[in-house]
């Protein structure tokens, strides 16, 4: 069937056909099409909408992205025609009944998501069908060499390549703004790319987003690292290993991270960049995507097999995780916090142990310290300044500001400070509820929401002393976060009262109640 072109202004992929159209093709919204560019013989297939109203019998409205690939115009005639449905969503079918996938199946899957042949909706049905079924060691390295055979890779002339990933899920996890200076700080190259936030508030590529530009090409995170010998930058506008962005962006609603597609998110884009050496944070705790030790155990085994079969040495660090890492949860907190400590500041002293550590791993993974001894160089190069010096390297070869200090990082204008109802002690933080208040006060996307932790576990409260301060960019926002927070109640603060159980009902007095009789 030939129709006239009428582009619309809408920011994805997609076509419009007028119901009447439609049925006479014989397709239902959800199905594709193949549209050909009859002046240039190139093709696209593409889901279809229907409408009744917003085009006429006779005319295909065509969304900005697919426009990109045909390049089309307004008015022009294209050929329209059913497309047959993409094999890989019988491959995702067969995840489903929990059937293994073979190597094949699993690239083919991963093709179709780059290519968008898959909608979001096939995209999350495999993520689920993963979530529910899981993917043994085979499907994980299928998946992970998928995701990188499908982009860009970076080949370094000089090593080793050091690269560092944590697995997400404790809230406040900022240590690559500590460990990627560091490193560049020992001579060494680390092409760090980070994902936004997938269980959180701020992803590693959220908080750099508050100092820099985020978005590079392969090549550009190339010479930058050459040049100042570290990046933090978004690995979802590289196309370094593009399906794990467009597969993390259907995780993010949920807030799941199954293990298997983690694992080769984390490994592709190791990989990917070129990695030697790796070293990988899994925090533990009752909150986190990780309940137990062995089962921190179980998935460091399962890292370095990966890094195995790919040729790339992993060692991972289980950590602590019941609670924040330092105070500041959400963007501009979290970088504050960080370039504190680059800065000179000595506190939070977790997050500068837990920074020096996994940094000490990779400085020994990589020869530059004894095993051991890595800690104590890391500490150093932190202490000396040597590490900010980088990081100001880094801010502005991505294009930022070098001269930012913590005290200029803007935080949200609209804060309130929630206060102890009673004396006692702080005696556990909720990390799924802090990152929900986070995520309603507006983290990630604005980057100046958050939360900052005043009072951790074990401190000593008296009645109206601050527990924590809420920061938000809009006040519908702040207040929005502040009811959510009076439910959730993140900041358990107990003394010898456990509870108190309100009585709400109306309350007359004996008298009046029994018409006057006592
Ligand atoms: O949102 P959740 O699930 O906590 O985890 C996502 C964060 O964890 C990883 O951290 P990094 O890049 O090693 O700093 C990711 O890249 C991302 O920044
Ligand atoms: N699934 C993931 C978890 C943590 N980081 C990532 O890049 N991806």
């Amino acid at each position: 069937m030939k129709l006239a072109v009428r582009l619309v202004d809408i920011a994805a992929r997609g076509v419009l056909l007028h119901q009447q159209d439609a049925k006479t093709l014989g397709v239902f919204p959800g199905d594709r099409v193949v549209i050909t560019n009859l002046s240039t013989g190139f093709s696209i297939a593409d889901y279809v909408e229907t409408t009744s109203t917003l085009i006429k019998q006779g005319k295909l409205g065509i969304y900005h992205q697919s426009n990109e690939q045909l390049q089309v115009k307004d008015g022009e005639s294209v050929e329209v025609r059913v497309s047959d449905r993409p094999v890989s969503l019988d491959y995702i079918r067969k995840k489903m009944e929990g059937e293994r996938l073979s190597r094949e199946e699993i690239k083919m899957i991963v093709t179709d998501i780059v290519h968008d042949n898959l909608s979001p909706s096939e995209i999350t049905a495999f993520v689920i069908c993963s979530y529910i079924n899981n993917l043994d060691i085979d499907e994980i390295e299928s998946l992970t060499r998928s995701m990188v055979e499908t982009g860009d890779r970076l080949e370094f002339h000089t090593g080793p390549i050091v690269d560092k990933h944590s697995i997400g899920g404790v809230p406040g996890n900022k240590i690559t703004f500590l460990v990627v200076p560091i490193i560049a700080a020992a001579g060494l190259l680390i092409p760090k790319t980070s994902s936004r936030a997938i269980t959180g508030a701020g992803g590693s590529a959220d908080l750099m987003e508050v100092l820099a530009p985020v978005e590079f090409s392969a090549a550009e995170v190339q010479q930058m690292t050459q040049k100042a010998g570290g990046v933090i930058v978004w690995g979802g506008a590289t196309n370094i290993a593009p399906a794990d962005d467009k597969i993390i962006i259907q995780e993010y609603p949920f807030k799941i991270d199954q293990i298997g597609q983690m694992i080769a998110s984390v490994m592709a884009k190791k990989f990917a960049v070129g990695a030697d050496v790796v070293a990988i944070d899994i925090p533990v705790g009752k909150n986190c995507k990780v309940h137990s030790i062995p089962e921190g155990r179980k998935l460091a085994q399962s890292f370095i097999e990966i890094g195995d079969r790919l040729g790339m040495r992993v060692e991972c660090a289980l950590t602590y995780g019941d609670a924040p890492v330092g105070r500041a949860i959400g963007p501009a907190l979290e970088v504050k916090e960080a370039l504190a400590i680059l800065e000179g500041s000595e506190s939070p002293n977790s997050l500068i142990e837990k920074s020096t550590e996994i940094a000490g791993i990779a400085l020994e993974l990589a020869g530059k310290a004894n095993r051991g001894e890595g800690s104590a160089l890391a500490l150093d190069l932190l202490k000396s300044g040597k590490a900010l010096k980088k990081m100001k390297d880094i801010i502005a070869i991505q294009g930022g500001n070098p001269e930012i200090t913590s005290d200029l990082v803007k935080l949200g204008e609209f804060f309130h400070i929630v206060k102890a109802e009673r004396d006692g002690y702080v005696v556990d933080l909720n990390n799924k509820s802090l990152i929900t208040i986070a995520r309603v006060a507006g983290a990630p996307n604005d980057h100046g929401a958050g939360l900052y932790i005043h009072a951790k576990p074990g401190t000593r409260l008296k009645r109206g002393d601050p527990i924590f301060t809420l920061y938000a960019e809009r006040k519908w926002r702040l207040e929005k976060a502040l009811e959510t927070a009076r439910t959730l109640r993140p900041v358990i603060v107990e003394g010898m009262l456990m509870d108190r159980v309100p009585n709400q009902r109306e309350w007359l007095p004996s008298k009046q109640r029994n018409n006057g009789v006592e």
